[in-house]
């Protein structure tokens, strides 16, 4: 019988920002969490997903771990007080709300800004990190291209990713807010990976002319530059840059604060100066809000903007829960099926051991012709005399009701000694 999905989840919904960036997890430590687990707890199919609205681990287990697990992140984060942190967590200890989960997740359900373009590349991402530590068996496989999938059915059959009602977007929105009134405001835009990239694009569809580019790898800015037909600051001219900005938006990815009073101290502001903060953990030092004249935004302030693109997207949600609907049901009878699959392996073993045992008693009477004739009629023969058990079995799978037929399956063959594994598996009947 297959393990059940369950899972943990911190998020925008459950925590606020301070304890979000504590928890938040990079690559490193994801899959340092996710060799632990393996380790303490003998968890084979993880998946951890660490944005900076979510810190969510998925995996599958006949136990609840949950709150182990919410512990063991904790500590890796070095948050011994665990107690403090756990109610943050949210439990989901129930397979098929846990698989639900996921798929609204990854749809951008859940995201700040409904409908984010950037989840469903984020867990791509997580997925990749299972693969790579060996940690996604056949159930999360086959849960992962379901997920996608659906995603790709929501972007063709509705309006929910239409428009960019992204974290981007509405950061471009607040600085349309923000400045409404001054004419060619100098915008800097500082990191530039794939948030940082996506705010300078559509702040050049938005028409605004005078931005600036800045990244630690400067040929990613020089690259983006190219495209976007933008200036290109050397990140060790921050201070200068930050002095000619109006807005800075930082993107960059770093567990400490980047804009520092120490990096603006010869900086004067003369009129307002705006940092959006777009960084989990915050890349801007709350202490530089203390400078007269400077507001910083950050991206708990980034909130879903009620535009038209939004707007379509909340109206085609029940069409969106429809499709995951379909979806989640599609794979709860795959989920079901993969149950049966070992009783199915074990009654095509016991067969195709009387069907060789038989063979061989008559072999010395046959020609190679004749035995390989007999070969293939026999294997025939079987082959449609599992036909009907399996798809019974399958069928029982859906109402609810294989054990009874596995119970039964296993007295008559005596399946109890037969191997699980086969070359074929249930699907091939
Ligand atoms: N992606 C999203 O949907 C999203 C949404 C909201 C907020 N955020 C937050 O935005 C930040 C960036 O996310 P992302 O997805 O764009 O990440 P990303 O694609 O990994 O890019 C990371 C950026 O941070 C820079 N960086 C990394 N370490 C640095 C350091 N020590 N000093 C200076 N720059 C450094 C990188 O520069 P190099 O090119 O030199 O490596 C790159 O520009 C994160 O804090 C994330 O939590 C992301």
């Amino acid at each position: 019988m297959f393990d059940v999905f369950k899972s943990i989840s911190l998020s925008h919904k459950t925590a606020p920002l301070a304890v979000r960036e504590l928890i938040a997890l990079n690559e490193d430590e994801a899959k340092r969490l996710m060799l632990r687990l393996r380790d303490i707890l003998g968890l084979t199919e993880l998946l951890v997903v660490s944005t900076c609205n979510r810190t969510e681990v998925y995996y599958t287990a006949s136990e609840d771990h949950n709150a182990t697990i919410a512990r063991l992140l904790l500590i890796e984060k070095g948050l011994t007080d665990t107690d403090a942190y756990l109610p943050y967590f949210q439990q989901i200890p129930d397979h098929t709300q846990a698989v639900r989960h996921l798929f609204e997740v990854c749809v951008g359900l859940h995201s700040q800004v409904i409908g984010d373009m950037q989840i469903p590349n984020q867990v791509k991402q997580s997925y990749q990190w299972s693969a790579d530590l060996d940690m996604a068996g056949p159930f999360l496989h086959r849960l992962m291209h379901t997920i996608f999938f659906t995603n790709k059915r929501v972007a063709q059959e509705t309006s929910f990713r239409d428009g960019a009602a992204s974290v981007s977007y509405a950061a471009v929105e607040l600085i349309d807010e923000l400045l409404g009134e001054r004419s060619n405001p100098n915008v800097l835009v500082v990191g530039l990976g794939e948030i940082g990239a996506d705010v300078c694009r559509n702040l050049t569809n938005r028409h605004v002319s005078n931005i600036t580019i800045c990244n630690r790898t400067r040929s990613k800015a020089e690259e983006l530059a190219q495209e976007l037909q933008v200036r290109v600051a050397d990140f060790d001219q921050l201070a200068t840059e930050i002095q000619q900005a109006d807005v800075i938006i930082s993107a960059v990815q770093r567990d400490e604060p980047l804009f520092t009073p120490a990096l603006l101290r010869d900086v004067t502001v003369l009129t307002y100066k705006y940092f959006i903060d777009l960084s989990v953990p915050r890349s801007v030092d709350a202490a530089v809000e203390q400078i007269p004249g400077v507001l910083v935004y950050n991206i708990d302030h980034i909130r879903a903007r009620t535009d038209e693109a939004l707007n379509r997207r909340l109206a085609s949600i029940p069409q969106v829960e429809a499709i995951i609907s379909q979806s989640t049901a599609e794979f709860g009878d795959w989920s079901k099926e993969m149950m049966v699959s070992p009783t199915i392996n074990k009654l095509k073993n016991a067969l195709e051991q009387i069907r060789k045992e038989e063979i061989a008693r008559h072999l010395k009477h046959l020609s190679p012709d004749e035995s390989e004739r007999m070969d293939k009629i026999t294997k025939g023969i079987m082959q449609k005399v599992l036909k009907l058990p399996v798809l019974q079995l399958k069928a029982a799978c859906k109402r609810g009701e294989a054990e009874t037929l596995i119970d039964v399956l296993n007295d008559l063959f005596n399946l109890d000694g037969q191997p699980t594994s086969a070359a074929d598996t249930a699907s091939h009947y």
